[in-house]
């Protein structure tokens, strides 16, 4: 039976405050998304507008062989242009990686009241939030997202407060790859010219959370969006993508007609999707890109995926690296708290890279 909603208001209360997501409304049999999911014109996500990003993954295990400068190079050359790149033999098992996907599948498949134990202000923890949308009060049109957040403090809590659906899992995928993510840190680090040393390296991952992010199939994905374009706070996001595609990134440089121009991250089975955040591109006083980016639904299939974010800690204080100031002449950021940068981001809705002017001297960058 087609669902009815008779107010706006009703529809944000089923699918936001009730804890029923969009995945709620889906499963009411809605054959057209509501009013309050289309987005305007300029952020509906045209697939003729772009094209897929043909540059192959990197082999991280050749970092310990005679190819090891290549690789660094490769690396540092996607953190300076694009700020995504793919990597393989990553040290993240490919059956660790299918056990995820299916953790996030068994997750948002739970009856709405097992989840809406996890909705803000009734969660055992206020480290695990779930969720729809970005910032659902502040948005004019909603994502066709739900998700939940885990903020890793230890492995007891979270043993003892994540859901069981997913909590190993996640826990030794959040173990796993942030080896990958210091060893990729210290590189593109050391490459500024700084002298990565472990503590520094350490302080600016600090602070680690999981998303599992749930795009329900949508019966109008030209226009709706699954997230809206943004880039991420933190150092870098390590992310698994199933295998439906639609995560778009934006290339710096407008086409000749003055058109924003995409390319979707395709999905290659085994890899790993890594992108610099607003800290990094700050840090290296903007050598490096954090990627906007932002993700179309399917019409057919249920789309799952799993970011780490690793970040400072909230105390940590980041701003451009003395030794890159030093070289560049000049600072093109303030020095901010980590802590004050994110609650400006989460303060506000998404807006693609607005996040940086925050931390913004000059607007050149
Ligand atoms: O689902 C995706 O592919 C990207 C998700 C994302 O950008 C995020 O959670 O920050
Ligand atoms: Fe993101």
């Amino acid at each position: 039976m087609a669902p009815s909603f008779n107010s706006s208001d009703s529809l944000y209360d089923f699918v936001v405050r009730e804890g029923n997501g969009v995945k709620g409304l889906v499963d009411l049999g809605m054959l057209e998304v509501p009013e309050r999911y289309i987005q305007p014109s300029h952020e509906r996500i045209n697939k003729q507008d772009s094209k897929p990003c043909d540059v192959g993954p990197i082999d991280l295990s050749k970092l310990n062989g005679s190819e090891h400068e290549k690789v660094v190079d490769e690396i540092v050359r996607a953190a300076e242009t694009l700020g995504f790149f793919q990597v393989v033999n990553h040290g993240v098992p490919l059956e660790l990686l299918e056990s995820l996907k299916d953790a996030a599948h068994s997750f948002f498949n739970l009856p709405p009241e097992k989840k809406a134990v996890y909705l803000p202000g009734v969660s055992p923890s206020p480290k695990i939030k779930y969720a729809t949308s970005f910032a659902p009060e502040k948005e004019k049109a909603l994502e066709w997202k739900d998700y939940i957040a885990m903020v890793y403090s230890s492995d007891e809590d979270a043993l003892q407060y994540w859901p069981n659906q997913c909590k190993k899992v996640v826990l030794e995928y959040l173990k796993l790859a942030s080896k990958m993510v210091r060893d990729i840190v210290e590189i593109l680090i050391g490459k500024l010219g700084v002298e990565p040393d472990l503590s520094k390296i350490e302080g600016l991952i600090g602070l680690k959370k999981v998303n599992l992010n749930y795009y329900p199939a949508c019966p109008n994905p030209e226009l709706t969006v699954g997230a809206g374009r943004h880039s991420d706070v933190g150092t870098l996001t390590v992310l698994l993508q199933d295998g439906i595609g639609g995560l778009y990134v934006k290339v710096e440089e407008e086409n000749n007609a003055g058109k924003e121009q995409w390319l979707e991250i395709p999905p290659i089975n085994g890899a790993l999707v890594i992108n610099i955040g607003d800290t990094l591109q700050i840090l290296s006083n903007g050598k490096y890109k954090s990627a906007e980016h932002r993700v179309r639904t399917s019409s057919t299939q249920s789309r799952v995926s799993v970011p780490l974010f690793t970040m400072p800690t909230a105390t940590e204080r980041i701003g451009p690296l003395a030794e890159v100031v030093m070289k560049d002449g000049l600072a093109h950021y303030k020095e901010v708290m980590f802590q004050d940068y994110m609650n400006n981001f989460f303060g506000n809705a998404l807006a693609g890279k607005k996040s940086l002017d925050f931390a913004k001297i000059n607007s050149s960058v």
